[in-house]
């Protein structure tokens, strides 16, 4: 038996959407159904009437009922499954009502609620979202694309998971999907990206979760996580058959296990137009927030003593961007290295442990450096920083309350401006929480944080906290690669998004944001997107040819408007 190609149900000509589908077809395709809004012309041409209640609506009506509804949903929880439904049934309704309450509803439609969702997966699994590879069936690959109906024009951004490290919640299996569809969701509300034009991927390669592997609910391959050769080939068939389908696509990998993550992007940064957000996005994102705090702290990128806690994938990808914005700023290379202090489950990275990552070892300090430093349980955050005296102390590390009152008064002690980035997902996991950091250090802490919080006053100073989270990069790097049409993604694609971002913040302000606000990340992205398709120009990297960029941008975000439908 051969397998029959589905066929697109709808296609776009002069700013009309034409359909083959009638009836009850339309109302079940997300991108074409308008519901109420559907006029009486379109009810007539495409078998709609009596299908639909008499009045008919605009766009404006619906997003106020879908607001009400909105807030009738009592948990966060409840308000992600609201807003999931509402983008199953109509997604103009759902990117017009997440554009306009942006700031209220990112946080539950992403991070930290997203993680919630991906917990409860299985349970309140309603209907599928994406395309789901199971490593069990490699050679299907193709033909679950396929399913699709996209030809190879039509798809600009594929973003796949394992979900081995979800945020900072663990391996999470088949409801890792959730973490694909959430970072979609924001390239759309933030950068336009067009949501006809995107997949999101699980990859199914079992989960070590005994929680999922126990539950009679678990939706995904109930068996433990596939690793060594078989798991490589599963990617690279993967890989191979989504460039081929989608020869344009930019493939995005999210919350993958630190070695694989790593493994990954090193083995196709160069062949294709791809990048790892946890690595690269996440990276870029604290060096613009460094950038900020430098300027505030009157001090320069060069002269920062850096502490990671957490060399995993999003710390040691943040200490390669910090190294080599002070290798920009004048240092050599090892002598920027030698400025960042990891510290990891083990204490800190020193060069006489064994079973360092090789992504870690670049950054292991030299075994009788830190000697003298042990105090009696080794090395730990404490004595790094009592000893190194850093001006920057980033978390990563998924370790709740691991930056204590005695570690951060300590960190004060040395430095007038302490840049304290506290950034594990989600609220449970978060070193410190800003209040405490402004209080512990008596107001003098530059802070931002992974998750969103709201501002804190102390002794009568408001201090707005820049959410220093890769959504705030992500969208406007894709966007500007989409423009670009980038062949791949280069680390100066990432220090100029990261450049523009903080070019975007006025600090002069006590109290002021070292980063833009949530409210304006259409703004942000647009700005990143610029950026990055002029640096895709500048490295020959763009095979679109860019003479308007500001405008190309601008022309290339999808807005959530309701198109006129036609039958075709
Ligand atoms: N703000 C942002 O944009 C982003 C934040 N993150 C957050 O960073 C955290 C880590 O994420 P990944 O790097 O992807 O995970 P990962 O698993 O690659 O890294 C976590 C690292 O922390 C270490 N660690 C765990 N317990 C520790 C302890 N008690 N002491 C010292 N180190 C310890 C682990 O050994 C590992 O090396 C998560 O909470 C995630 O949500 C990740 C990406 C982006
Ligand atoms: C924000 C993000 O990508 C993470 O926490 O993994
Ligand atoms: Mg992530």
């Amino acid at each position: 038996m051969t397998a029959v190609a589905a066929k697109r149900r709808f296609w776009v000509e002069d700013g009309s959407s034409v359909t083959s589908a009638r009836g009850v077809e339309v109302l079940d395709t997300p991108l074409l159904n308008k519901n109420t809004a559907f006029t009486r012309q379109e009810r007539a041409e495409l078998g709609l009437e009596g299908l639909l209640p008499a009045a008919v609506q605009t766009l404006e009506d619906r997003v106020r009922r879908v607001y009400e509804q909105y807030h009738e949903q009592p948990t966060d929880l409840l308000k992600n499954v609201f807003l999931a439904m509402l983008q199953d049934n109509d997604e103009v309704l759902f990117y017009r009502l997440l554009t306009e309450h942006l700031r209220e509803m990112l946080p539950v439609v992403y991070d930290p609620t997203v993680g919630e969702a991906i917990k409860r997966y299985s349970h309140e699994y309603r209907r599928p979202r994406g395309v789901y590879l199971s490593i069990a069936e490699p050679d299907r690959i193709e033909a679950a694309f396929q399913d699709l109906g996209l030809g190879a024009g039509d798809v600009d951004l594929i973003v796949a998971s394992d979900a081995e490290e979800i945020l900072g919640i663990g391996d999470w299996g088949a409801g890792g999907i959730g973490i694909a569809v959430g970072k979609l969701a924001v390239y759309t509300a933030a950068a336009g990206i067009d949501p006809g034009r995107v997949i999101p991927v699980s990859l199914d390669v079992g989960t070590n979760n005994e929680a999922l592997l126990n539950d009679p609910d678990y939706v995904g391959n109930r068996h433990s996580r596939v690793r060594g050769q078989r798991y490589d080939d599963f990617i690279d068939a993967y890989v191979r058959t989504a460039t081929k389908l989608f020869p344009g696509a930019l493939l995005h990998w999210e919350d993958f296990g630190p070695s694989n993550g790593r493994r990954i992007l090193e083995r196709y940064r160069d062949r294709i137009c791809t990048f790892n957000d946890d690595m690269q996005g996440t990276g870029a994102i604290v060096l613009a927030a460094t950038l900020s705090a430098v300027r505030v702290a009157g001090t320069r990128m060069r002269d920062q003593r850096i502490v990671i806690f957490g060399a995993g994938t999003a710390g040691v990808g943040i200490a390669d961007q910090l190294r080599d914005a002070m290798v920009r700023d004048g240092l050599e290379r090892g002598d920027a290295t030698r400025r960042i202090w990891c510290v990891d489950r083990q204490g800190l990275l020193t060069d006489d442990m064994t079973a360092l990552r090789d992504f870690q070892n670049p950054y292991a300090r030299p075994t009788a450096e830190a000697r003298e430093w042990a105090g009696t349980g080794g090395i730990g955050l404490a004595e790094v920083v009592a000893n190194a005296q850093p001006t920057m102390l980033i978390g990563t590390s998924t370790v709740h309350r691991a930056f204590t009152e005695a570690i951060v008064k300590e960190m004060a002690r040395h430095v007038d401006r302490p840049i304290i980035f506290p950034l594990s997902n989600p609220t449970e996991r978060i070193e410190a929480m800003p209040s405490d950091l402004i209080a512990w250090t008596g107001g003098r802490g530059l802070i931002s944080t992974g998750i969103p919080v709201p501002p804190v006053t102390y002794e009568g100073v408001t201090y707005a906290i820049g959410q220093a989270n890769n959504a705030l990069l992500y969208p406007g790097l894709g966007l500007g690669a989409v423009v670009a049409r980038a062949k791949r993604i280069s680390d100066g694609m990432f220090a100029a998004a990261a450049e523009a971002v903080a070019g975007l913040v006025s600090v002069s302000t006590p109290g002021a944001s070292l980063l833009p606000q949530v409210e304006n990340l259409r703004q942000v992205s647009a700005t990143v997107a610029v950026a990055v398709a002029k640096q895709a120009a500048a490295e020959h990297l763009a095979q679109a040819p860019l003479k308007d960029p500001v405008q190309q941008v601008q022309d290339a975000m999808w807005q959530p408007e309701y198109r006129p439908v036609r039958a075709g």
